[in-house]
C-alpha cells in the first residue's frame, strides 16, 4: 500500500456520541427545544432522511408530533430507520423510494406522499453526494452525479411540491442543506461548492418570489459533524479531523442534533417571519479561517511582550 503508516485506516467510531473531553468548552445540548405538540398535524417531507443528519432532524420532528416521510435511494435504510424512529417517538414515519436525480421518481414520491398524507407542511432538502477529489480527476460523470443530486435534486423536489401547493392554495417551508463552504467555495470538493451555492441562490431567490404563495425558504450552512456519510468521503484516513477541531473556536465538532433542533425552529410556526435566511451553524470554523490575523492566538504572552515592544518602538512610516 502507498500510504503514509500513519495513514493506515481503522475502525471509524462513526456513530459515537462525543466524549466529555471532546464536548469542548461548549458542550452540546440536543434535547428537542420546541415545545411538545409544535407539529402535531403537520406532514414533513426530508431527502435524506434515512442517516445522518436527515435522520436526526426527522427523529426532532417527529418527537415534536410531525407525520414524517423520508425518502432516498436505499429503501432498506430508510425503513429500518422509519421503524426505529416510529417506535421512539409514537408518530408515523414512512419510508419513500426516490432517487432526486430522476424527475420522475421525484414526480412519483410526491404522488404518494400525498396520497398518504395531503400535501406536506415542511420539506428539507438534505439529500446530497460529495467526495474530496483533486479537480483534474474528476470525470464529466462524476461531475454530474454530485451537482445532479445536490442542485437538480433540491430544484426537482422543490418545484414539483410548489407547484402543487400553489395550485392548491396551500403554503408550506423549505429548507436546505448546504454547507459552510457554499459561501467561499473550497478546492477539492468543487462540484459541491459550486451545486451548494446554487441550492442557496435557489432558496434566496423563491423565498422572493414564492412569498405571495404561503411559501418560506430558508437555509443551514452546517459546520463539520461525524456522520458516516460525510467523514468516510471527506476524511476517508481520519488524518484531518484533529486539525479541524484545532480550528473551531468552540472547541468541537457539532452534533446532529443541535442542527435538528435549529431546522425545527426555522420550519415551525415560530419562524414564520424568516424567510430567505442562511444561517451559518460551525462553532465559528468559518471566521475563524476567514480571519488574516487568527493564527496569532498561538503567539505567547512573552512573544507579545517582545512584538508589543517591537511595535511601540516604531515611531512613524518611513
Ligand atoms: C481538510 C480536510 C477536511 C476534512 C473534512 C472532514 C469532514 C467534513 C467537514 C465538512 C463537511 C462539509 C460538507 C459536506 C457535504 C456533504 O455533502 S457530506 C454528504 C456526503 N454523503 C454522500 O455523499 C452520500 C451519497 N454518496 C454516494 O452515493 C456516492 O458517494 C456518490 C456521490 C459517488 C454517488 O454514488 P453513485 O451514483 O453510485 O455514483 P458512482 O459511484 O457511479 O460515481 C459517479 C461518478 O463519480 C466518480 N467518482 C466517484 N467517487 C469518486 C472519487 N472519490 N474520486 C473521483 N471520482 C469519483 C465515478 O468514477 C463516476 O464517474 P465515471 O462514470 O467513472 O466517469
Ligand atoms: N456531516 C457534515 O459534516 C456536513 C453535512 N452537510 C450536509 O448535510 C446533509 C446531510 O449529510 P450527512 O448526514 O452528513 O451525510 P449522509 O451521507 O448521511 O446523508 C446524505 C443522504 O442523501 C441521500 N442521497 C444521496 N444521494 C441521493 C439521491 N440521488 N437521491 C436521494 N437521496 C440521496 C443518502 O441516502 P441514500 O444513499 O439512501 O440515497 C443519504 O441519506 C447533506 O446535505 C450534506 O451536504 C453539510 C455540511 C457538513
Amino acid at each position: 500500500m502507498f500510504l503514509p503508516q500513519r495513514w493506515i485506516l481503522q475502525a471509524r467510531p462513526w456513530t459515537r456520541a462525543l466524549s466529555q473531553k471532546e464536548g469542548g468548552r461548549f458542550p452540546p445540548c440536543e434535547g428537542a427545544m420546541l415545545l411538545p405538540g409544535s407539529f402535531n398535524n403537520k406532514v414533513a417531507l426530508i431527502t435524506g432522511g434515512g442517516t445522518g443528519l436527515g435522520r436526526a432532524m426527522t427523529t426532532t420532528l417527529s418527537s415534536l408530533g410531525a407525520h414524517c416521510f423520508i425518502a432516498s435511494r436505499k429503501l432498506d435504510v430508510l425503513q429500518k430507520t422509519a421503524e426505529e424512529i416510529s417506535t421512539q417517538t409514537g408518530n408515523k414515519v414512512q419510508a419513500i423510494q426516490c432517487d432526486v436525480r430522476d424527475p420522475r421518481a421525484v414526480a412519483a414520491c410526491v404522488d404518494q406522499l400525498v396520497e398518504l398524507a395531503g400535501l406536506p407542511d415542511v420539506i428539507i432538502n438534505n439529500a446530497a453526494g460529495n467526495f474530496v477529489s483533486p479537480s483534474e480527476r474528476l470525470s464529466a460523470n462524476a461531475w454530474k452525479t454530485i451537482t445532479d443530486i445536490v442542485l437538480n435534486g433540491t430544484a426537482y423536489v422543490t418545484l414539483e411540491v410548489g407547484k402543487r401547493l400553489i395550485q392548491a392554495g396551500k403554503g408550506a417551508s423549505f429548507l436546505a442543506i448546504t454547507t459552510i463552504y457554499a459561501e467561499s467555495g473550497s478546492g477539492f470538493v468543487v462540484p459541491s461548492a459550486a451545486a451548494k451555492s446554487g441550492v442557496e441562490t435557489l432558496c434566496k431567490s423563491l423565498a422572493a418570489e414564492w412569498g405571495r404563495y404561503g411559501m418560506r425558504f430558508n437555509v443551514i450552512q452546517p459546520g463539520p459533524i461525524r456522520t458516516k456519510g460525510a467523514f468516510s468521503r471527506l476524511d476517508p484516513t481520519g488524518q484531518f479531523e484533529t486539525s479541524m477541531i484545532g480550528r473551531i473556536p468552540a472547541g468541537r465538532l457539532g452534533t446532529p442534533g443541535e442542527i435538528a433542533n435549529l431546522a425545527a425552529y426555522l420550519v415551525s410556526d415560530y419562524a414564520s417571519w424568516v424567510s430567505g435566511a442562511v444561517i451559518r451553524m460551525d462553532g465559528g470554523e468559518y471566521v475563524s479561517m476567514a480571519g488574516e490575523f487568527n493564527a496569532l492566538q498561538k503567539v505567547s504572552p512573552e512573544q507579545w511582550d517582545v512584538m508589543e515592544a517591537m511595535i511601540r518602538k516604531t515611531k512613524g512610516s518611513s
